[in-house]
């Protein structure tokens, strides 16, 4: 990787869109020398995750204290609880020519977006194919009630809008897909080390060309 300094990629989106599931497949391929940055928050660690992995699971003096001393690089309450990035990790990490990953909602990506050098972003807002299939997901990941979940819906009918703010927009529509178009845009952003021939667009191209090809075989040759 050619560049001096590593760039922070912001991957967003409203709640239950898929961030964590999709960020789950980047992090399997480890050709993407991706960094991810942990954060600290004040909400109950779920089944399965493991504090200092998943999150920084912290109570809420802790978690003052530390937007008190400058530590964080975004911090956001919502729905009750304090989510936010520490920010000693990312610094060092982009100082080594490392590529972090913050996935955040939107009101921290918000604040990285109107405070950091455009230049040393990325940012990726993660679209549901539909409200009903947001619902669905967020129905069917069975981690919050009914008023809960009914409160992140209204709230991703704020945040969708705003998603002309970032730079890339990518739809959820399988986890496979949005990997594809994630790391066709990390290639673009010339963070990625693979030929361009390897990439989702470039392959996806052959394979229409392919099959012209083949409908139109007759008519070509004829
Ligand atoms: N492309 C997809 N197709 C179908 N289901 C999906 C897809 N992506 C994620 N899901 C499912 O949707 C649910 C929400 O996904 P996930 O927890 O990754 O969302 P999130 O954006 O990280 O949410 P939060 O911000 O609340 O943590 C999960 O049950 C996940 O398995």
């Amino acid at each position: 990787m050619g560049n001096q300094k590593g760039k922070i990629i912001i991957l967003s989106g409203p709640s239950g869109v898929g961030k964590g599931s999709v960020n789950r497949e980047l992090e399997k391929d480890k050709s993407l020398h991706l960094k991810y940055s942990v954060s600290m928050t004040t909400r109950a660690a779920r089944p399965g995750e493991v504090d200092g992995v998943n999150y920084f699971f912290v109570d809420r003096d802790t978690f003052e204290d530390a937007i008190q001393h400058g530590e964080l690089i975004e911090y956001a309450e919502f729905i009750g609880n304090y989510y936010g990035t520490p920010r000693n990790f990312i610094n060092e990490e982009v100082a080594k020519g490392k590529n972090v990953i913050l996935e955040i909602e939107i009101k921290g990506a918000t604040q990285v977006l109107q405070r950091e050098d455009p230049e040393s972003l990325v940012s990726i807002f993660l679209m549901p194919p539909s409200l009903a299939k947001l619902e669905e997901r967020l129905r069917k990941r069975g981690t919050e009630g009914d008023d809960v979940i009914k409160q992140r819906l209204d709230k991703a009918l704020i945040e969708i809008p705003l998603k002309h703010r970032y730079k890339y927009i990518i739809e959820n529509d399988s986890v496979e897909n949005a990997v594809a178009k994630i790391k066709d845009v990390l290639l673009k952003e010339g963070t990625l080390d693979l030929a361009p021939s390897e990439s989702y667009y470039a392959k996806t191209r052959l394979k229409v060309e392919a099959i012209i090809l083949d409908r139109y075989k007759f008519i070509i040759n004829n």
